[in-house]
């Protein structure tokens, strides 16, 4: 997964400029770590309601994020204007998800995704979700080349530990509160 990881960054490094990959998978990225998440969704109790809500909306708090779900599926990813679109599994597919990290060291070129899951069956779903991230001390700043000539800063830099702590112990910070997300931390008002 690691390595999977790795190359999915470098693809998105080379899409965001010519020969970026070289100049920041090693440097920015050299010192990522990842672990996995084994989600065992029990079934909605209440067979009236056909979508209940296993997972509420929220952003990740990564770099990237790699997720398998199995064949129920749920897992929805909401659109610019607010749409909620289904995200179905795919046999040999697994679904990549850009998270808070990468959004602020993009200077927001690249959107961390809002997403939830729902449950519709009376069966358990289970999914597999890798999460890959910076290291804790690191400083998270958007490089010049990737902010761009003439383009403002739209966050201020942070250490990705103080990041996670704020949406680990902070109230309005909580998970399912998309208000309070990388924005709201770091965000400059420009
Ligand atoms: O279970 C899933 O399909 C996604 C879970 C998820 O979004 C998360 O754990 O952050
Ligand atoms: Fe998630």
């Amino acid at each position: 997964m690691m390595k999977l990881s790795k190359k999915i960054i470098e693809i998105i490094l080379k899409s965001l400029g010519t020969g970026y990959e070289k100049r920041f998978l090693d440097s920015e990225f050299g010192n990522c770590h990842g672990y996995m998440r084994i989600v065992n969704y029990t079934p909605p109790s209440n067979a009236e309601e056909n979508q209940v809500e296993g997972l509420g909306m929220h952003t990740d708090m990564s770099c990237i994020t790699i997720v398998f779900q199995d064949e129920l599926g749920g897992l929805q990813m909401r659109s610019k204007d607010g749409k909620w679109l289904n995200i179905h599994p795919c046999k040999n597919s697994l679904v990549v998800n850009i998270g808070d990290l990468m959004q602020a060291w993009s200077n927001g070129r690249l959107r961390s995704s809002e997403h939830r899951v729902v449950l519709r069956r009376s069966r358990n779903r289970f999914s597999l979700v890798f999460f890959w991230c910076f290291e804790d001390e690191k400083e998270v700043i958007a490089p010049n080349e990737i902010v761009g000539n003439g383009n403002p800063r739209i966050y201020h830099p942070f250490v990705c530990l103080k990041y996670i702590k704020f949406r680990e112990s902070n109230e309005v910070g909580k998970f399912e509160k998309i208000g309070y997300t990388v924005k709201d931390f770091a965000g400059l008002n420009v």
